[in-house]
């Protein structure tokens, strides 16, 4: 095929490449670096690429390799030359862990065993249990990823070399981690990388074989290459094969696994005749989209200007909405979603920072019936053992029939396990107070039946927790209180929840599908409306995130990753772009995040918010004694409070001297739930001090 041929194929292909673009496309020199931002056609480029190097350059199809950053998007590099008329079947597209893989096995036989997250996850627990260090969840996920980027970066475990943000017990971690993996003979996916790495700079005969293997290697969204990936391309590409990387310095958004986004200006570095194309127009987006996303980046700290122009033209300004609390975020969202789904709208994303923040979403529209992508399912909230445990009891209130007599027994029990146990008084626990406290559930509100519930639970839990606190584990559990109004039954709400948990079950393959995504995961993804939620300042920047820096240059740096999250997750959208907030989010009162406060007026701003967001307020249902206050107990008479604390997330501790000389402390809402104790009219009549 010709070079018009090829154009005149994708003219009839309503392809109309910018000049630009067909520049990129066929560009002949050993190195080419496409700069660009979002929507501006890089991926559309590095496919065209590809089409053009087979058939007008009649390069073979397998000698053409190109590095993805994911396997989702190597797939779908792979479906767009699949699609390609004359299909391109057998380009070599793969992330750089399976290429590398791939090769090790091939010509070097090595076949590693592997760990799979999980077990990964697992030896990090055994070595921070060795080593007396926390081992939740949180705590275990940000020593995977610390060792993750130690090893990305090429860290040596000389203490001196660990310029980042290693801490010695970092360090520890590391050292008895790469022990424990070795001791058992196995292989995590970095050390895939390492393995190449090694391979491909000592064995020449290795790396020939791979040099006489390929023709040409492209690197898709080269932003996010860690060192240890861009080390072992240069060595097998420099002065051997040619070499194009594509990226956007914008989006780099994977600091956590070593990627660094001046690594487009190493390039230039590293191969100094390299050819820079920039793409300078936007295909994807309306003008109010882009600028408000321009807007965002603009104000990072360090970053490169490129020209960037919108050729979609005009369109609906972006809204922002602020909500009381993350449930009533969630039903706007599913209520305009629902519109959307009536008129036929497919191509619907719902992104958000972190998965946990998609909880509440997920829930609405499972309750309104809409069919959402399969899911991750740490999204189900009922699947929290935490969550399943206050239902067993709540839904035993509902029960008068013989076929849950054995849920009715099992909740009696657990019943019996908090109270015994927050109250040191097994005593207490009987089938009488089980039987007072479903008879007081039964005809509640929700709201009511999750203060009373949670009254018992929290302390239990806070005790069993030895004092813990939330450590963030319990979020859901919280997210499950919030959820609960006084505008329901107890009966009705626990019907929606079985509703939610039956449509979670159900496998159906629906024509509209929304996808909910966390901010890394939309990458390289495009959607018709796209729904950002979560925008709050303790989400955006990522509190946890911030933990990481050290000092003002790590925060600088981390603010501004956050940033480009953000500028990622907006420049998703083609029409419609709403965006959310909430200002109560897990009993915290927070605000919009920062990086789109300086911009309300560029959005279209509505607030169904109110000032008054003491939504967890114990007191308001149970006036908390204070010191002084004369009390009666059923059990122990008139008493006199000396004392109250505050216990975080837990209600409240209260002191109380009977007749002069004992002193007995109770969980305040607990006794008032159960009528144990009410307040005495008479002032102090008959205690003695
Ligand atoms: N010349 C063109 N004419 C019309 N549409 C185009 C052109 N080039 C690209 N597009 C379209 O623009 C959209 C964005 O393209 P693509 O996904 O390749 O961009 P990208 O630069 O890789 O985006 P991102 O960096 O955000 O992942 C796609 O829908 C693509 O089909």
């Amino acid at each position: 095929m010709t070079e018009s041929e090829f154009k005149a194929l994708l003219d009839s292909r309503s392809l109309h490449l910018t000049n630009e673009q067909w520049e990129a496309i066929r560009e002949p020199g050993p190195a080419l670096t496409i700069y660009a931002g979002p929507g501006s056609g890089k991926t559309t480029v590095l496919t065209l690429r590809a089409a053009y190097l087979h058939l007008v350059r009649k390069i073979r199809p397998e000698q053409i390799v190109i590095f993805t950053f994911t396997r989702k998007s190597a797939k779908e590099l792979q479906a767009r030359l699949g699609s390609f008329l004359p299909p391109l079947k057998n380009v070599i597209a793969g992330t750089f862990h399976s290429l590398f893989l791939h090769w090790l096995m091939r010509e070097k036989h090595i076949n590693p065993k592997l760990w799979s997250a999980q077990e990964q996850r697992a030896a990090i627990v055994t070595v921070l249990t060795e080593l007396r260090l926390p081992t939740h969840q949180e705590a275990r996920d940000q020593y995977v990823q610390s060792v993750s980027k130690l090893k990305n970066l090429m860290q040596e475990f000389n203490r001196d070399n660990l310029i980042d943000t290693h801490t010695r017990q970092t360090l520890k971690v590391w050292e008895r981690y790469e022990q424990l993996k070795r001791d058992h003979g196995r292989f995590d996916f970095d050390d895939i990388l390492s393995e190449f790495y090694q391979t491909i700079e000592h064995d020449l005969d290795f790396r020939k074989r791979l040099q006489d293997m390929i023709s040409v290697v492209m690197v898709d969204e080269f932003q996010d290459t860690s060192q240890i990936q861009w080390l072992s391309i240069i060595l097998l590409c420099k002065q051997k094969i040619p070499l194009t990387v594509v990226g956007d310095d914008d989006q780099s958004i994977y600091r956590f696994r070593g990627a660094k986004p001046d690594i487009l200006a190493a390039f230039e570095h590293s191969f100094p005749t390299t050819k820079t194309i920039v793409l300078k127009h936007n295909f994807r987006s309306t003008d109010p989209i882009i600028q408000l996303a321009t807007e965002v980046i603009e104000q990072a700290a360090t970053r490169k200007q490129k020209p960037f122009t919108g050729v979609v033209g005009s369109g609906i300004q972006p809204s922002l909405s602020c909500h009381q609390t993350e449930w009533a975020e969630a039903l706007q969202v599913t209520h305009e979603i629902a519109h959307l789904v009536r008129i036929n709208t497919h191509s619907i994303a719902v992104l958000a920072r972190t998965h946990r923040q998609l909880i509440c979403v997920v829930d609405a529209l499972r309750k309104n019936r809409i069919a959402i992508q399969p899911l991750d399912p740490q999204l189900d909230l009922y699947r929290d053992y935490h969550v399943q445990r206050l239902l067993c009891v709540l839904r035993a209130t509902q029960c008068t029939s013989d076929a849950t007599e054995q849920d009715h027994m099992e909740a009696r029990l657990e019943y019996g396990k908090w109270r015994q146990d927050s109250l040191k008084q097994p005593k207490l626990a009987t089938s009488i107070d089980f039987d007072r406290f479903l008879q007081k559930m039964r005809h509640s509100t929700a709201k009511t039946a999750i203060d009373v519930a949670r009254a018992v639970y929290d302390p239990y839990l806070w005790r069993a927790r030895k004092n813990r606190g939330n450590d963030g584990t319990l979020e859901r559990l919280y997210l499950l209180y919030e959820q609960a109004s006084d505008d329901q039954s107890l009966s009705q709400w626990l019907t929606d929840i079985d509703t939610v948990i039956a449509q979670s079950q159900q496998r159906q393959v629906h024509s509209t599908q929304i996808q909910l995504l966390t901010f890394h995961a939309a990458k390289g993804l495009e959607f018709d409306h796209v729904f950002i939620i979560g925008l709050h300042a303790h989400a955006i920047p990522h509190q946890r995130a911030m933990v990481e820096a050290h000092n003002e240059y790590d925060r600088q740096q981390i603010l501004d990753e956050e940033r480009r999250l953000l500028y990622v997750a907006l420049t998703r959208s083609r029409f419609r772009l709403s965006l959310h907030y909430a200002q109560t989010v897990l009993q915290q009162r927070t605000e919009v995040t920062p990086y789109l406060k300086p911009l309300l007026q560029k959005v279209s701003f509505t607030s169904s918010a109110s000032d008054e967001t003491d939504l967890w307020n114990h007191q308001s249902k149970f006036a908390i004694p204070t010191p002084g206050t004369v009390l009666f107990h059923k059990i122990f008479g008139r008493g006199k409070v000396i004392s109250v604390d505050s216990m975080q997330n837990a209600g409240h501790k209260v002191c109380i001297i009977f007749n002069g000389r004992d002193r007995k402390c109770f969980y305040w809402e607990i006794l008032q739930q159960l009528g144990h104790l009410s307040v005495s009219t008479d002032r102090g009549k008959g205690i003695r001090q």
